[in-house]
Formats: C-alpha cells, sequence, structure tokens
C-alpha cells in the first residue's frame, strides 16, 4: 500500500443525480481499493481488541465480516470512522485520505456512513419526510430545511422509497413503521448522502424472516454502487449477501480467515472458534 498524502476536507459532486455510480470525487480509487487497514492495532488498558488487523475493500464490494462475540468488528469499525484511534497501524479511505488524522465528523463528510444497530429515525415525521430531512443534512449541498424541494430532489427521494421498499409508507409517521421497515428506512437516510463506503452492524438483528429476505435483496441491488461493509451473525443472511464474494473471519482482534463463503464455513480454524459453537 502506497499512501501519498493526507486530505481531510474532501468534496464531492454537490448533486443526487450521480445516484448509482460511484463517485469518486476526492476519493483516489486508482488501484480499486476503498478502504485499507493496515497493522492496526488498539489497545484498552492492555489488552488488544484489535491486534495488527490488515483488511482491504474494494471499490463497489458488498463485504461481510463475520466473527465471535468480542473478536473486534465493531472496534474496527469504531476505528474506520474516527471514533476509536487505533495506537498504531494505517487506516486510508482511497489512496490518500489518512482517516487516522481526521474527526468523525469530516470521515462521514469525505463519505463513509455508518449504521448502527439499533434505527434512528425521527419518529413523529413521515417516511418522506426522514429522506428530505437526510437530503438537506447532506453537507455537499448547500440548503435550508424551509427550502422547497425541486422535482428532481421529490423523484429522488422517490426513487430511494421505492429501493427501500417503502414507497407505500411514505406518508406514515416513522414511529408506526415496523423494525425492519425502521432500518430499511435508515438506511435510506443514509444513502441520501450517497456514502461511498457504508458500514453496517447487525443490519438484520431484530427482524423477522420476511424483514431479513428483502433486506438481503435490497443489500444485492446496492452491491456495486457503493462499497459496503457488512458485520453479521445470522449465517442464512451472509451466504445471502456474500455470494461468491469474499467473507472476512475476524478472531481476536486479526483476521482469522477469508474467502468465499463456502471457503471459511469449511475451514476447521472457523468451525472451531465460531461457527461450531
Ligand atoms: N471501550 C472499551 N474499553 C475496554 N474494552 C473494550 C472497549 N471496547 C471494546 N472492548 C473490548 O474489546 C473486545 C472487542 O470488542 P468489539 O465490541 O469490537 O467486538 P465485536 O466483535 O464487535 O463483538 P460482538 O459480536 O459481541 O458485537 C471485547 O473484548 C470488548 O470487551
Amino acid at each position: 500500500m502506497q499512501p501519498v498524502s493526507n486530505d481531510a476536507e474532501v468534496g464531492g459532486s454537490g448533486g443526487s443525480s450521480s445516484y448509482g455510480r460511484l463517485r469518486p470525487e476526492g476519493v483516489d480509487t486508482a488501484h480499486g481499493v476503498i478502504l485499507y487497514l493496515e497493522d492496526i492495532t488498539v489497545s484498552f488498558d492492555g489488552f488488544r481488541a484489535l491486534n495488527a488487523l490488515t483488511l482491504d475493500i474494494g471499490v463497489g464490494e458488498l463485504r461481510c465480516i463475520i466473527g465471535p462475540n468480542g473478536a473486534g468488528k465493531t472496534t474496527m469499525m469504531d476505528v474506520i470512522t474516527g471514533k476509536t484511534r487505533p495506537s498504531s497501524g494505517t487506516a486510508f479511505f482511497g489512496q490518500s485520505i489518512d482517516l487516522s488524522r481526521m474527526s468523525e465528523t469530516a470521515i462521514a463528510h469525505a463519505g463513509i456512513g455508518r449504521k448502527f444497530q439499533r434505527p434512528t429515525v425521527f419518529e413523529q415525521h413521515t417516511v418522506f419526510e426522514n429522506l428530505e430531512l437526510a437530503m438537506k443534512a447532506d453537507k455537499r449541498v448547500r440548503r435550508t430545511l424551509r427550502a422547497r424541494l425541486s422535482g428532481e430532489q421529490i423523484d429522488t427521494i422517490g426513487e430511494r422509497l421505492q429501493l427501500i421498499r417503502l414507497l407505500g409508507e411514505a406518508h406514515r409517521p416513522a414511529g408506526l413503521l415496523s423494525h425492519g421497515q425502521k432500518q430499511w428506512l435508515e438506511i435510506g437516510m443514509l444513502l441520501m448522502q450517497e456514502p461511498q463506503l457504508l458500514l453496517l452492524d447487525e443490519p438484520v438483528a431484530g427482524m423477522t424472516d420476511a424483514e431479513t429476505e428483502r433486506t438481503a435483496e435490497l443489500l444485492n441491488e446496492l452491491r456495486g454502487k457503493h462499497s459496503l461493509m457488512v458485520v453479521e451473525h445470522d449465517m442464512d443472511f451472509v451466504s445471502a449477501i456474500a455470494r461468491d464474494g469474499k467473507v472476512t473471519v475476524l478472531h481476536e482482534g486479526s483476521v482469522l480467515a477469508e474467502g468465499t463463503m463456502d471457503a471459511v464455513q469449511s475451514d476447521p480454524r472457523v468451525v472451531e472458534v465460531y461457527l461450531g459453537r
């Protein structure tokens, strides 16, 4: 890996019409890699939550991360989003953006979105309004919250509603949605900012089987349009979204195994520390 410089303030395309294409501005992905983690160590009072972790994610890839409780999955996401600083190692967004020098806000503006396990939506606002607020909160576009939406923006929100399977719920208060629908809405809100890399922490926890299935369809539709990192314990769901792509198994703060779902599922080390339990 050859990071060349640091650039904390990255500009974006400034519009919503680029959806469906990876937004190359500001992030140098000439080598086809959106995220490089190299030799990352995070210590909490001497305990290594991450231990020389090295991992990279390709542009447009949907990478699943699995591993037992305490393996370091959340800590890794905390490092990527600037919430936790590694004690050693490097984290680069594309070739040149050194995440270790940026605030959480600057990282979000640079194009890394994160979805935590619990949904956080504006419950009193309708589904449509939630997406509208997310669009207007996009710092790449200067707009006030009271500004009227243009026809193009209304169309964009309509497209997202369709994508997140909530077209029929557009005018319902978000507080009345099911748990799964709230999760989809929050994914839709993150997508309004057109993140280049989207981190999802256990997106199907607490969902019904039908909701889980629809979430897999949704993420499969995002594949190639965004780069995605999905942490999950639901192995059926992971199989449904990993397809022939790579699955990374974390254990004790390092990568234990990496490969197709079939390969990692039949790896005796993975069975021993995780799948066989
Ligand atoms: N702020 C902290 N202070 C001390 N120890 C911590 C802190 N955050 C995490 N840890 C420890 O680091 C290890 C890794 O935790 P982490 O939450 O990253 O694991 P995980 O793989 O996300 O687990 P899970 O699947 O249960 O969410 C755990 O042993 C945890 O107790």
